[in-house]
């Protein structure tokens, strides 16, 4: 999608009045680079699938200071009730078009803690004014792809609706929330607007109102049928569930009378583990083996992995709420950190953050993450600077605790995760206009990682840890770094 308007001003005012500073100092075209990365992976998993690379893209694409975003900003005042921004700084925004490159991890690759998803590098003032905006949406997309991710897991591969629309954080939360669900591997939505922007197909049965409007239910499940043959999924627990079943298996028998198969029953109260037992009995023994029987109700991936446990016989899973807003974590902590300057010299500078919890504390350099492989699978991956390449020793450090390391074997093979996705402001790759091609190629790229994780880093709980590590040579200089910071402050 190509933005109609412009959306520089979906911002934060510091990153306006930083870029001011930079401009008033001569230092805007200063080149520099910023990482977006993220901390923890959601809901105490082992990892997140990144999405929102394609709206990003196209974010950049329209990225510009119109004239009324100009205007606007002329009317900002500082606390003397003078201006708050320079009339040289606003031409000079006017003028502003994006010339920096842009790297990240393509839509579905699995990512971990502490790896660059997206990487600016530019003039300092670009790098800086585009922070917000990145981290809004990509930290909900990949929240959303993960809880999809985990819930598409937790059914074993049988398909996932999303129906989390009137849920959801509002109308771009809502768009948002359906695009990264089919990318985490949602097999539909039935967000009908979302299907038509993205090309994701679009499934549904009907709501409780419809049985309500009629004397009854078979009258209900018959009328229904009659005006759309073709789609009857009935929902059978207005009243009483397995005496819906009853009515629905009889409308069916109907409906295949007229030349036209039910597609199966929904159910959406109750304990539904037993019920759905009990209906696939009302089914296959009324001559409907091959209904599907669609469940929904507040589900989870941990309710569904409980179901599944306790034989279940769903097959296909309704999932909204918690899936549209991540019910249980709402927001992806992903930040996006200064990770070197250039110097007057030309050369690159590496940058640090300190922070009491060594996790925290900021990875320096222009950071690239090469994911190693054998045929045994995945080994681990390793987070290095570009600059000066991968140590020969080939080990990984962990970046929180220098004891937990890890040979790279010599017989893995790497691939660098992050990919050119502009340079000098110029897409470069063919992330533009989501068509239906481009979203699922993305959703099999998701599955296809997937597949490659362990198990148990897969796991809901607890999950084993995916081997992540600085590159040692990258190690030792933010040792040293952090050394020097210390000493300088006393420690
Ligand atoms: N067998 C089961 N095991 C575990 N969780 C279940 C089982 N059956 C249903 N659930 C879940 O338990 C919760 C049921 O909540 P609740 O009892 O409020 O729903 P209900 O019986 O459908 O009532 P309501 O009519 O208000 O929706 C839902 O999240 C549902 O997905
Ligand atoms: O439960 P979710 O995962 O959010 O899935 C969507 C829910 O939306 C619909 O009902 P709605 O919640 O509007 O009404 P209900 O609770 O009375 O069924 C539908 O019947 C599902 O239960
Ligand atoms: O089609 C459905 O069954 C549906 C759609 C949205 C929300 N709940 C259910």
């Amino acid at each position: 999608m190509h933005y109609a308007t412009s959306l520089a001003l979906l911002t934060d005012l510091y990153q306006l009045t930083m870029a001011s500073g930079y401009w008033k100092l001569g230092r805007s075209e200063q080149e520099a680079v910023f990482h977006l990365f993220f901390r923890e992976p959601p809901f105490s998993g082992g990892y997140a699938v990144a999405a929102g690379l394609g709206p990003a893209v196209d974010f950049l694409k329209s990225f510009r200071f119109d004239a009324s975003d100009v205007e606007y900003l002329t009317t900002l005042t500082g606390n003397d009730g003078g201006p708050l921004f320079d009339g040289g700084f606003l031409d000079y925004l006017s003028e502003l078009r994006l010339t920096c490159d842009v790297d990240a991890m393509p839509e579905g690759t699995v990512a971990f803690a502490q790896q660059p998803l997206v990487r600016v590098r530019g003039p300092i003032l670009q790098c800086q004014i585009l922070e917000t905006a990145l981290l809004n949406i990509i930290n909900f997309q990949t929240l959303i792809s993960t809880k999809a991710a985990r819930i598409s897991g937790a059914t074993g591969g049988e398909p996932v609706l999303e129906f989390g629309l009137r849920r959801a954080q509002g109308i771009d939360g809502g768009l948002a929330a359906s695009r990264a669900a089919y990318i985490g591997g949602c097999a539909a939505t039935s967000n009908v607007l979302a299907g038509k922007q993205y090309g994701i197909p679009v499934k549904g049965t009907h709501a409780h109102s419809w049985v309500m409007s009629f004397d009854d239910e078979t009258k209900a499940f018959d009328r229904y049928a009659e005006a759309m043959p073709n789609n009857c999924v009935f929902l059978v627990d207005t009243y009483d569930t397995l005496e819906g079943v009853r009515k629905a298996v009889e409308a069916g028998k109907r409906l295949r009378e007229r030349g036209y198969e039910m597609i199966g029953i929904r159910l959406d109260s109750g304990d539904l583990a037993y019920l759905s037992i009990e209906a696939r009995k009302l089914l296959d023994n009324g001559g409907f083996p091959d209904a599907t029987i669609v469940a929904s109700n507040d589900l989870d991936e941990n309710i569904i992995q409980s179901l599944k446990g306790q034989g279940a016989r769903i097959a296909v899973w309704g999932v909204g709420t918690k899936l549209a807003t991540a019910y249980d974590q709402p927001a992806l902590g992903g930040v996006y950190k200064l990770g070197a300057i250039k110097s007057g010299e030309g050369e690159w500078e590496p940058k640090l953050k300190l922070s009491e919890q060594a996790v925290k504390t900021s990875i320096p350099g222009v950071l690239q993450v090469r994911r190693f492989e054998n045929e045994k699978g995945l080994v681990g991956d390793m987070i290095y600077d570009e600059t000066r390449g991968i140590d020969q020793r080939s080990v990984i450090v962990d970046a929180g605790d220098a004891n937990r390391r890890k040979q790279i074997p010599p017989d893995a093979t790497g691939t660098n995760l992050l990919v050119p996705v502009m340079r000098a402001g110029e897409v470069v790759v063919p992330f533009t206009e989501e068509s239906k091609d481009k979203i699922d190629d993305t959703r099999a790229r998701t599955q296809r990682e997937l597949g490659r994780l362990h198990p148990a880093v897969k796991r809901l709980m607890n999950p084993h840890e995916h081997p992540v590590g600085l590159d040692i040579g990258l190690h030792e200089i933010r040792d040293q770094m952090i050394r020097e910071v210390r000493w300088d402050f006393g420690d």
